[in-house]
């Protein structure tokens, strides 16, 4: 696992959407997982920035959702769909056709989850899955105690969670209380996970991350057992890191070929 200890959220956004340009350069119709809330959008704004310079084009890019709320329809503002058509489809100028994400409103929401973890693997796979982190530990919607080696599931939140999101929504009791994720076993598969955590709130999270042991207790944790994991956090996320000064020298005196 490499952290990156960077100054703030917009120099994490940049870093990640220089990773995911190159990326897009190497692999022109890569399949990029996408997370939803309030800290990946400066990736989203330093991707969308790349992308209007010409930068980068993303014509044959490919989406794919990370986790949805459970009954909200594709067109309700705040399903994770709507949200990422928003904040991601259309700033990157990339059309629905491309998009691939689990049916929040499907009848038999076990199927549903089940043709998605498939669709996943029959699209090659994700080549690079971006990742927020709840003040819990949680890396979609894989709640404390998800099982490390879950596929994508229905899943309830946990009241932190709901009151978390709370502000996306008029009031607590629109939250929906079941959600559709990835599970941890379905993220991991991913080739490359890169993990951005901005704020004060999310420091004793990211300490169990990365230096506390592999436990369901912290799902995020789990990216200790990927080859290819980035933890990206700005100095408030990385206030209770106890190896920082170790993490911020070696990524100085990395070299920039090699990206992250
Ligand atoms: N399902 C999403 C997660 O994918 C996200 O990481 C988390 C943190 O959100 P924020 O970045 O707004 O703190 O919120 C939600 O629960």
């Amino acid at each position: 696992m490499e952290v990156v200890i960077v100054p703030d959220a917009k120099a994490g956004g940049a870093l990640i959407a220089g990773a995911m340009a190159d990326l897009l350069r190497r692999t022109p119709d890569a399949l990029l997982g996408v997370a939803t809330g309030s800290t990946p959008l400066p990736v989203y704004e330093a991707l969308a920035a790349q992308v209007r310079s010409g930068s980068v084009n993303t014509s044959r890019a490919r989406i794919a959702q990370l986790d949805e709320y459970v009954g909200l329809t594709a067109d309700h503002p705040e399903s994770y769909r709507s949200v990422l058509r928003r904040e991601v489809l259309e700033p990157l100028g990339i059309g629905m056709d491309a998009f691939m994400g689990p049916d929040g409103t499907a009848e038999d929401v076990q199927a549903a989850c089940e043709a998605y973890d498939r669709a996943l693997t029959e699209a090659g796979g994700v080549d690079l899955q971006l990742l927020g982190i709840g003040t819990d530990g949680h890396i979609g919607f894989n709640e404390p105690c998800s099982s490390l080696v879950s596929r994508t599931r229905i899943k309830t939140l946990t009241e932190q969670t709901r009151v978390d999101n709370a502000r996306f929504f008029d009031d607590i009791d629109q939250v929906p209380h079941h959600v559709i994720t990835q599970g941890i076993g379905t993220i991991l598969e991913a080739r490359h996970l890169v993990l951005l955590a901005t704020g004060e709130g999310k420091a004793d999270a990211v300490a169990a991350t990365v230096e506390g042991p592999v436990a369901a207790v912290c799902p995020a944790s789990a990216l200790q057992l990927h080859p290819h994991a980035t933890v990206v956090v700005d100095e408030a996320a990385a206030s209770k890191l106890k190896f920082a000064d170790y993490f911020r020298r070696t990524y100085v005196n990395k070299p920039d070929w090699q990206g992250i």
